[in-house]
C-alpha cells in the first residue's frame, strides 16, 4: 500500500500585532491578530526532516512585525497583500501564500489624543439578592476594554534576583474592566446611574497620568463614587493586558513604541475595592 504526502501549508497563526502612530500628540492605534501560511516545495522536511527549504514560522512572524515597522500597514487587504507577495516572491520554493487579518475595532473615548475603548464586547451586569425581607442591587459591567498608548509609566518597584522587568516611563496601558457597584439604597434612575458610573470610569481611565494599574484602579472607583450618590463600594478587576515592544533591533530598525506585540496570557490580574468610609453594611449582596 502506497503512501505518499498530500496537501500541506504551514505558518505562524495568530499573531497579535499592535501599533501606534503619531500625528503630534495624536495617536492612532492598529489592532491586528494576523496568520500566515505557506505552501510549495516542502516534501523533503515532511518525508526526511530536511529544512533547507523552510521559511521558518518565526521568520515569517518577525516579518510581519518588521513589515508594519517600515510602512504603516494600511488596510488590512494591503498588509496581506504585501506580506504574501513578499513571501511568495523571495523565495522560489514558496509558491502560494495565505494571509488571514482580523481587524479589531477600536474608538477614542471621549475623542481623547490617546485613550481609546474597544467595541463590541461589553456587558452590563446586575446581581439582585433579596433576603430576609432585605434587598440588595450589585451592577456593573464586564469586558469593558480600553487602552492608552501613552501616559502610563511603570518604575520604582523592587528588584530581586528573579527581577528582569525593565522599568518604564512610557508604555500601553490595556485593560479589561470589570466593574462591579453596590448601592447604598435602590430609588434610583437605573439607566442613568449605569451610563454616569460607566462615564466616570472612563473618564478617569483616560485622563490619569498612570504611574500603576493600581494607581488607575482607585482613580475609577473613586470617580464612580463621586459621580453617583446611590454607589456605596465598587469592586474593580483588571487584567493587565500586555503589550510589548517588538524588538527590531535584530533587523537594523528601531522601535520607538510604535510596533507591539499584544500577549494574551499570562496577565497581571490588579483587584481592589474603593468603597465610602460610612458605607452601609454589604449584607449578603457579594456573597
Ligand atoms: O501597573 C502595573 N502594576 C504592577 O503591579 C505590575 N507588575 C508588572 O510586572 N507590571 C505591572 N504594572
Amino acid at each position: 500500500m502506497g503512501i505518499t504526502l498530500g496537501a500541506n501549508q504551514y505558518g505562524k497563526a495568530e499573531n497579535r500585532l499592535v501599533t501606534v502612530s503619531r500625528q503630534g500628540s495624536r495617536h492612532e492605534i492598529r489592532d491586528l491578530t494576523v496568520s500566515t501560511a505557506l505552501r510549495g516545495d516542502l516534501a523533503d522536511t515532511h518525508l526526511t526532516g530536511d529544512n533547507s527549504k523552510v521559511l521558518a514560522t518565526d521568520t515569517q512572524k518577525n516579518t510581519l512585525y518588521a513589515f508594519a515597522k517600515q510602512q504603516p500597514p494600511g488596510q488590512i487587504e494591503e498588509f496581506g497583500l504585501r506580506l504574501a507577495r513578499h513571501f511568495t516572491g523571495s523565495f522560489e520554493q514558496i509558491t502560494g501564500a495565505r494571509v488571514i487579518i482580523d481587524e479589531h475595532a477600536w474608538q477614542r473615548i471621549d475623542d481623547h489624543d490617546h485613550s481609546f475603548a474597544r467595541s463590541g464586547e461589553e456587558k452590563r451586569t446586575t446581581t439582585v439578592t433579596v433576603h430576609n425581607g432585605q434587598e440588595w442591587v450589585v451592577s456593573g459591567l464586564r469586558d469593558l476594554v480600553v487602552l492608552k498608548s501613552t501616559g502610563s509609566e511603570f518604575h520604582g518597584f523592587p528588584r530581586d534576583r528573579y527581577t528582569t522587568l525593565p522599568e518604564t516611563t512610557d508604555r500601553i496601558l490595556a485593560t479589561a474592566v470589570t466593574a462591579r457597584w453596590r448601592f447604598a439604597h435602590l430609588d434610583v434612575p437605573w439607566d442613568k446611574s449605569f451610563a454616569e458610573a460607566r462615564q466616570a470610569m472612563l473618564a478617569a481611565f483616560a485622563d490619569t497620568h498612570s504611574l500603576s494599574l493600581q494607581q488607575t484602579l482607585y482613580a475609577m472607583g473613586k470617580a464612580v463614587l463621586e459621580a453617583r450618590e446611590e454607589i456605596a463600594e465598587v469592586r474593580l478587576s483588571l487584567p493587565n493586558k500586555h503589550h510589548f515592544p517588538v524588538d527590531l533591533s535584530k533587523f537594523g530598525l528601531d522601535n520607538d513604541n510604535e510596533v507591539f506585540y499584544a500577549a494574551d496570557r499570562p496577565y497581571g490580574l490588579i483587584e481592589g475595592t474603593v468603597l465610602r468610609e460610612e458605607a452601609p453594611e454589604p449584607g449578603p449582596a457579594w456573597d
